[in-house]
């Protein structure tokens, strides 16, 4: 079937709360706009894993931004340091190229630098087949549900220019709940990577983004480790961990002018996002200002229902 027809035969569901301004389609179980769609059909049929990729996968607004910044942090540490890093000029989601939209930059990474990152928000029942059947490592953050959504929530309210007033947010969290959300179903989005998890032992390491808040030093050295790029003692010892972590850190990210005032994929005119709404407010439990009480017991159902059994907790 030609692209296009499989986008007039597939569910798509424009977002009331948006005043109309974005549509998404529920293509192979999961929602997206069309364009991410159709770089998925790309991705799905021309991408050749390596077997030094390292996938950096998440369901949006989980922690991306933050994860991508350390795991580029890491991986360069040899040739940069914290005044040197493009990380100083450049936002995160400009240092590692999207599979399912950076194609080209990925394949040129393969030739020509051997750099092993790979981000995506692709769900793992989409990977390309090559990437399922390679060793590749991935790692998967995920988010409490409910700062997810107000984080989706104003994310979308201000990416579209909308004022809050004009964006309600009770329209908002039933999409959510129905699974109509950025790559959503949430939920669905992280079982399959749980899944496979249990499955492939040892293959994708999942981060929670509170625990990486609680914990940095410890999930920042399990990260490395993980991606094949663990610290020395000595580097320990010279408070290598550390500077990543401070350099990485909202308080750090957030004030940089990269991030005040770039603009992310500014030639594209669907998708270019100003690069402060990536840095919103980073707290846990924002949620508690936007839920009614009747919001909070109809979500808390609802993942309970979900994840029954599965071991994963994401109140
Ligand atoms: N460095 C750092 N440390 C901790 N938290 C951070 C960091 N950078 C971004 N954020 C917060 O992450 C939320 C955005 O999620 P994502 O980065 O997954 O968004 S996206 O998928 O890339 O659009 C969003 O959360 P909310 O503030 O709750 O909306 C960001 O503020």
């Amino acid at each position: 079937m030609e692209d296009d027809d499989i986008f007039k035969t597939c569910p798509q569901h424009t977002i009331s709360w948006l005043k109309g301004n974005i549509t998404m389609y529920k293509y192979l179980g999961f929602w997206n706009i069309k364009s991410f769609h159709e770089g998925t059909i790309l991705a799905q049929k021309c991408f050749k894993a390596e077997p030094s990729d390292v996938l950096v996968s998440s369901c949006p607004k989980t922690g991306t931004t933050w994860l991508k910044a350390l795991a580029f942090a890491i991986v360069t540490r040899d040739k940069f340091d914290e005044s040197t890093t493009p990380l100083l000029t450049t936002m995160p989601h400009d240092c590692i190229p999207l599979l399912e939209h950076d194609l080209k930059k990925v394949e040129d990474n393969h030739k020509n630098s051997g750099f092993p990152l790979v981000a995506t928000h692709l769900p793992y029942s989409s990977l390309p087949e090559s990437l399922v059947a390679s060793d590749c490592k991935i790692v998967y953050i995920y988010r409490n549900v409910k700062d997810v959504i107000v984080s989706h929530y104003r994310f979308l309210q201000e990416a579209t220019k909308l004022s809050v007033d004009d964006a309600p947010f009770e329209a908002a969290f039933d999409d959510f709940c129905q699974g109509i959300s950025w790559c959503g179903p949430y939920w669905d989005h992280i079982l399959g990577y749980w899944k496979a998890s249990h499955e492939r032992p040892g293959r994708i390491l999942f981060l929670k983004y509170e625990d990486m808040k609680r914990d940095p030093r410890n999930n920042v050295k399990r990260l490395a480790e993980f991606i094949g790029y663990p610290f020395s003692i000595e580097e320990e010892k010279a408070g290598v961990v550390e500077n990543i972590i401070k350099l990485c850190s909202f308080e750090n990210m957030s004030n940089l002018e990269v991030n005040k005032s770039g603009t992310h994929r500014p030639e594209e005119e669907d998708i270019a996002i100003e690069n402060r709404l990536y840095f919103r407010k980073a707290k846990d439990g924002d949620w508690e200002n936007y839920f009614t009480e009747e919001m909070k017991e109809k979500i808390d159902k609802l993942i309970d229902e979900k994840l029954s059994g599965t071991g994963l907790v994401l109140k």
